[in-house]
């Protein structure tokens, strides 16, 4: 549905993005994750027309509706409310700008104050409202238009779980909408449990772009976490050790054969380890793995 060919920006001699391609199709969710300052934002605004000052080009494919700010919902990564008025009052505004009036703007209203789970709390001044409702409303704002893309820069930064909760299931509805997401986060757990594609931007440029299962088999190493005395056998070449502050960490490509061979060192010494625990690959193994581990200006 959005196709990216060859995007490049810079402010001023620093050069933020640098020949992104990309091509997302239609009720896909995609985690757009990387290092701070690497581009995300910059990229997510070239997409929402936000910045227009850019080379290459982007297009929209098999939608009707061709302006991109009626396809598209932006949601920032600040919080974009008016706090001193009421929820209704900040969607009526928003709906306003998109275009909407009268009934029609009373029905998305209803039906967004719906999905974001504050119709109780409608009349209520924002500054009454929780962290997590303000997030919520903030989603809120960008959906009045029913946007077939929808942006969000890291949406879940400061609320509580049950929010958060809240928000992936509000992705999930919008996605069997057939809606397309770009979800912008710096939690890679996140990314693992709501994105069907992680796409990694570092210095600029695209660093892999795949479905997260694909990633993870590519790049993340299983390993099996060991605490107790005794209790390590020696490596022979089927397993790498970290240590760790308690215990030790087994990188392994073959974890159920090590996991066996911890066991039976166990048996054969007559100890009992006080933790062993198989740990599955993670998104963040991959980050790492793409990015590096050094600290980031
Ligand atoms: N308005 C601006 N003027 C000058 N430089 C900017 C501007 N906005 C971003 N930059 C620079 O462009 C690069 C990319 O920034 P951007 O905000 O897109 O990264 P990001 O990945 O969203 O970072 P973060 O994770 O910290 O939000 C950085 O070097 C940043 O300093």
């Amino acid at each position: 549905m959005l196709k990216l060919n060859q995007l490049k920006k810079q402010y001023g001699k620093n050069v933020a993005l640098k020949n992104v391609s990309l091509n997302l199709v239609r009720g896909r969710c995609y985690g757009l994750v990387g290092p701070n300052g690497a581009g995300k934002t910059t990229l997510l605004k070239i997409i929402a027309s936000i910045i227009q000052d850019y080379q290459g080009s982007i297009e929209f494919n098999n939608s009707i509706r061709t302006n991109p700010k009626e396809l598209i919902g932006y949601i920032p990564q600040e919080i974009c409310l008016e706090e001193s008025v009421t929820g209704r009052d900040n969607l009526s505004f928003f709906g306003k700008i998109y275009g909407l009036k009268g009934q029609m703007l009373r029905r998305r209203i209803d039906g967004v104050l719906k999905k974001i789970g504050l119709t109780d709390k409608a009349k209520q001044k924002v500054t009454t409202y929780s962290g997590g409702m303000k997030r919520r409303l903030n989603i809120g704002c960008a959906l009045l238009h029913q946007p077939e893309l929808i942006i969000m820069d890291e949406p879940t930064v400061g609320i509580d779980p049950q929010s958060r909760r809240y928000i992936f299931n509000m992705i999930e509805t919008l996605k069997e909408n057939g809606c397309t997401i770009i979800y912008a986060s710096h939690y890679m757990e996140e990314i693992e449990q709501i994105c069907d594609e992680a796409i990694f931007i570092d210095k600029g440029a695209i660093a892999e772009n795949d479905r997260v299962d694909v990633l993870l088999q590519k790049y993340a190493v299983p390993s099996i976490y060991l605490k107790g005395e005794h209790c390590l056998p020696e490596a022979k070449g089927d397993f790498t050790l970290s240590q760790q502050k308690e215990g030790h960490l087994l990188l392994t490509d073959n974890p159920l054969q090590v996991m066996e061979r911890v066991i039976t060192h166990c048996k054969e010494h007559a100890v009992q380890p006080e933790q062993l625990e198989l740990s599955k690959a993670r998104l963040e193994d991959v980050f790492f793995s793409l990015t590096g581990s050094q600290l980031r200006n």
